[in-house]
């Protein structure tokens, strides 16, 4: 029997097993005079506790471009693309040093991981991305994810780090994207600008009113609420929980684990599997057509499993490792779509073959199943 999975709410905080941490130029940055070293090791110190709970934290995090002015001694933000780059290619390295140099006072090793819109939205490459992170998450080190601003032009720039963040929770399925800032949450309106703005505790992800009452950011962020309550709607597409709070209240990441009802709280409208079906039906391209014998169209169907080669007769198409094909049974039924780990020359070597017998057959093995079940949706 299938259990019916809840549409997650603030008890996804307590019961999360991976989660992802944003935290914002506008808090990491002392008025923007550099990296506010000291206010890193008390979020260090904190990401440190949860892991020890269990928890696996993924964290992103801005501050590239401030540290970088600071380290080459410039007084004000620069404007032109090239020095914003040198900036952050410079200011990069002092983040990593920093997180590195905090995390190690926890034994606890760190990654940087930096990231470019191709790469998320190129399947070939977001499934690196992916098996990458997991990996890294698997063995204990905390990956400090980035956008890679020294390559990036404009046309295809994240631009703030809260799509990324949700971007980053879609692509591991993380139950929980916390976003640190510099208030204590989304408010009814700008604090900084209306005195009376009273703080949301909680709301849809998908409610268009909350866009309504997000503005622009500060001068040292560059989202503002507007960014963050999108970002909260974009990680909702895998059942993913938002949650915007200030970094600055005291131990902020372990009183939202341990259930306390900080800042505003953004659920989404679907329970994390259906959603993240639901999302890989919709939005990809098809690539290609596998044709399953009866033994596969049964168990996918059935129990839900992974697509092996053993049970594949046929492989059309042109396409590569991460893209979405189509599976159909011998009849040319659709039964199923899903992100397939091999490109077609190589499925077609492996076509029939136990899982077993593919690294002897291509040289290497990237995975024993084509179609991964988390990458498969069944057609109903
Ligand atoms: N409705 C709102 N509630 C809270 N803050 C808001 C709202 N609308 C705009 N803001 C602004 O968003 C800012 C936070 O965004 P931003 O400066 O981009 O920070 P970060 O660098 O953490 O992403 C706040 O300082 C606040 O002035
Ligand atoms: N990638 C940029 C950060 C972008 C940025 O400031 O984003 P945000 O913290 O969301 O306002 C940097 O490291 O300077």
């Amino acid at each position: 029997m299938h259990s019916v999975e809840r549409v997650p709410g603030r008890d996804a905080l307590s019961g999360a097993r991976r989660v992802v941490v944003k935290i914002g130029s506008a808090l990491l940055t002392n008025d923007g005079r550099g990296l506010d070293d000291d206010a890193i090791g008390g979020w260090v110190d904190q990401i440190a506790a949860l892991r020890k709970a269990g928890v696996e934290v993924v964290l992103v995090s801005s501050g590239a471009v401030a540290a970088g002015m600071v380290r080459l001694g410039w007084s004000a933000r620069p404007t032109s693309v090239h020095e914003l780059q040198a900036a952050a290619a410079v200011g990069q390295n002092v983040l990593t040093e920093t997180y590195e140099n905090h995390f190690a006072r926890h034994d606890l090793l760190t990654a940087q991981i930096l990231l470019t819109h191709d790469d998320l939205s190129n399947r070939k490459r977001y499934l690196n991305a992916r098996s990458a992170l997991s990996t890294l998450v698997g063995l204990g080190v905390v990956p400090v994810v980035n956008e890679n601003d020294t390559v990036v032009t404009d046309e295809i720039r994240f631009g703030d780090n809260d799509t990324l963040g949700a971007l980053v929770a879609n692509l591991l399925e993380a139950e929980v994207l916390v976003i640190l800032t510099d208030q204590e949450g989304l408010f009814d309106a700008d604090p900084r600008h209306n005195a009376a703005a009273s703080l949301i505790s909680e709301g849809r992800a998908d409610d268009p009113s909350l866009a309504a009452v997000a503005g622009g950011g500060g001068s040292l962020g560059r989202g503002g609420m507007a960014t963050k309550v999108r970002a909260a709607r974009l990680a909702a597409r895998s059942g993913a929980v938002t949650v915007i709070a200030s970094g600055r209240q005291p131990s902020v990441l372990e009183r939202l684990v341990g259930g306390e009802a900080l800042g505003t709280l953004l659920t989404p409208d679907r329970a994390p599997i259906a959603a993240r079906k639901r999302w890989l039906a919709g939005q990809l391209q098809v690539r290609g057509t596998l044709t399953l014998d009866s033994g596969a169209v049964r168990v996918l169907r059935g129990s839900g499993s992974s697509l092996l080669p053993v049970g594949v007769r046929k492989a059309e198409g042109d396409f590569v490792r991460g893209d979405m094909v189509l599976c159909v049974d011998e009849q040319g039924e659709r039964i199923a779509k899903g992100l397939v780990n091999y490109g077609a020359d190589d499925a077609r070597r492996i076509l029939g073959q136990a899982s077993g017998r593919i690294a002897d057959i291509l040289g290497y093995m990237e995975a024993p199943e084509l179609i991964h079940r988390d990458n498969l949706v069944v057609l109903s």
